[in-house]
């Protein structure tokens, strides 16, 4: 078995009255695409940013890269990476400038002209980030997620709202990283997406972990089911 990499132990996280998390533990091995998968509201947002350190969670440890995220929080950014949701913030800036100011967050430093060059950004490096199409927006947001060269990269919602030839361009280089050996860990509402890429899969329901395990074995264990598609009606669906 390779090495854990992430550990979630019983995380619990309400906004008030609503409870986003309700007590999910699981583990993500090193080299894995890990996806994540609910309704809308399930819970994989908050999950996510627990594990990335941006969400404290009520209860519960998680633990990264063998550190612990309240304490070693600083040590922990350094070797990860992370791409939000669509986010408005680098709107006002170009391509190149969102490059260098991320580049100047952290210690280590992959080759920048490497990273453009795998994902092709070099031609839209002086276009401002709110002038992209979505499907260049979401290939810049993962360049800055790459740019410490992170062991772990954190993906939320990567392909939503991209066209089918963008969405299979942003799975082409995501795909170069795993190649080297990363540790992914994305959310999708794509099943075709997770049926093919991801190695293991975590299903949220209303902020309860309903199953975790490899697409292909979801798909055997159920009788009738032959998609990943009928996992995610069976398990993620309330009716
Ligand atoms: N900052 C917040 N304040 C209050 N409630 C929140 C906040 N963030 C999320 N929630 C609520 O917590 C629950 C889980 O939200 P979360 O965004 O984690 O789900 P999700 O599975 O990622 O949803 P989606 O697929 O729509 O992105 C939802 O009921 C949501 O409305």
């Amino acid at each position: 078995m390779s090495e854990c990499v992430i550990e979630l132990n019983q995380i619990v996280k309400s906004y008030g009255a609503v409870k986003a998390v309700d007590g999910i533990s699981f583990k993500v091995y090193r080299g894995e695409v890990f996806g994540i998968i609910g309704a809308n509201g399930a819970g994989k947002s908050t999950t996510l940013e627990i594990m990335m350190g941006l969400r404290q969670p009520d209860s519960g440890d998680v633990r990264v890269l063998d550190m612990d995220i309240t304490d070693e929080a600083d040590e922990i950014k350094q070797r990860i990476g992370i791409q939000l949701q669509q986010t408005s913030l680098y709107d006002r800036i170009k391509v190149k400038e969102a490059l260098e100011l991320f580049r100047s967050y952290y210690d280590k430093k992959r080759d920048l002209k490497e990273i453009i060059d795998t994902i092709g950004l070099e031609p839209y490096l002086n276009k401002y980030v709110k002038n992209l199409s979505g499907g260049w927006k979401q290939r810049t947001s993962l360049a800055l997620a790459l740019i410490n060269d992170p062991e772990i990269i954190f993906l939320d919602e990567p392909t939503t709202g991209l066209d089918p030839q963008a969405r299979r361009e942003l799975w082409a280089c995501i795909n170069n990283y795993r190649m080297e050996g990363k540790t992914i860990i994305l959310s999708t509402h794509y099943m075709e997406e997770v049926q093919r890429h991801c190695d293991r899969m975590a299903i949220i329901k209303k902020g309860k972990l309903v199953s975790c395990d490899r697409p292909s074995r979801l798909i055997d264990s159920l009788d009738h089911a032959g998609t990943m598609e009928d996992v995610y009606l069976h398990y993620a669906v309330e009716y």
